[in-house]
């Protein structure tokens, strides 16, 4: 437990090499249900391999991970979806030549097992795109969800990788950097959308904005070289002066 909160996702002494590389070092981590916690530090901190440990897309060379007290460190990524644990990438990986509704409504189809039927008509899939539409409608996609993927502005292209996320009806979401390159002015408005996600949604975000990241960020994990440096509230970090040293200090340098 967290407070009251039952802890949904937990990593136990969670570490990984490169060859010679110690990129994720015996990190143990609580994800309590609802928590919103950002995942930052300097450029090769090893955030984003950690992800892709908990996400399974690697696998760790000591260390477990649970969801739900479930032991998932050696079930495959797609086992670990079905379970209630998805990601977003830092990259962009969207079908350009679709419409948001057809995406979304594709991924609640292969949710649901039923995406091969998909094509024979659209009118036999009418609940799948009513609950597409519903996810578009909540990250405020609604008024394009029937436009081509690449007309949408950067920052709404990013919102439906979230949306596409949703579609897996996830306990936990992971989102690597949600915000990278979208516009300084738009990024504010993609993490309203996200802090409004639902109350019960365990989310752990990678944010470099710091501004963004005190905002939002209920509770900070800052990881460095690998291992965690400090988890803390935001306060807790803005006041840590190993912290200031380490990150925040050279943030503000550069
Ligand atoms: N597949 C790989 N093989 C070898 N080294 C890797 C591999 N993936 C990452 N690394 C190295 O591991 C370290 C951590 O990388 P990682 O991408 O996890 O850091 P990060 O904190 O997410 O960085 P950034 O903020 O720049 O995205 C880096 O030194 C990187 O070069």
């Amino acid at each position: 437990m967290a407070g009251n909160k039952p802890i949904v996702l937990q990593t136990e002494a969670l570490t990984k090499n490169f060859g010679a590389l110690q990129v994720t070092r015996s990190v143990s981590l609580n994800l309590p249900h609802g928590c919103r916690h950002a995942l930052i530090g300097p450029n090769g901190a090893g955030k984003t391999t950690l992800i892709n440990l908990i996400t399974g897309q690697l696998k760790p060379d000591s260390g477990r991970i649970l969801l739900g007290g479930e032991d998932i460190t050696n079930a495959p990524v797609a086992a670990r979806v079905r379970k209630g644990l998805t990601r977003t990438f830092q990259i962009n990986t969207l079908f350009p030549d679709l419409t948001p509704l057809e995406s979304v409504t594709l991924a609640v189809c292969e949710r649901e097992n039923v995406a091969g039927q998909f094509w024979r008509g659209l009118s036999s899939q009418q609940a799948a795109i009513d609950e597409a539409f519903d996810i578009l409608e909540k990250l405020r996609l609604a008024d394009v969800a029937t436009r081509n993927t690449r007309t949408l502005a950067y920052g709404r292209q990013r919102l439906l990788e979230i949306a596409l996320a949703l579609a897996t009806k996830p306990k936990v979401l992971l989102l690597d950097e949600p915000a990278a390159g979208v516009p300084k002015d738009e990024s504010s408005m993609l993490f309203d959308v996200i802090s409004s996600l639902p109350e019960d949604m365990s989310i752990l975000f990678i944010e470099h904005d710091m501004d963004i990241v005190f905002r939002f960020a209920s509770r900070i994990v800052v990881l460095v070289a690998g291992g965690v440096l400090v988890e803390d509230t935001p306060d807790g970090v803005r006041t840590d002066e190993r912290v200031r040293e380490v990150y925040l200090g050279q943030a503000h340098n550069g």
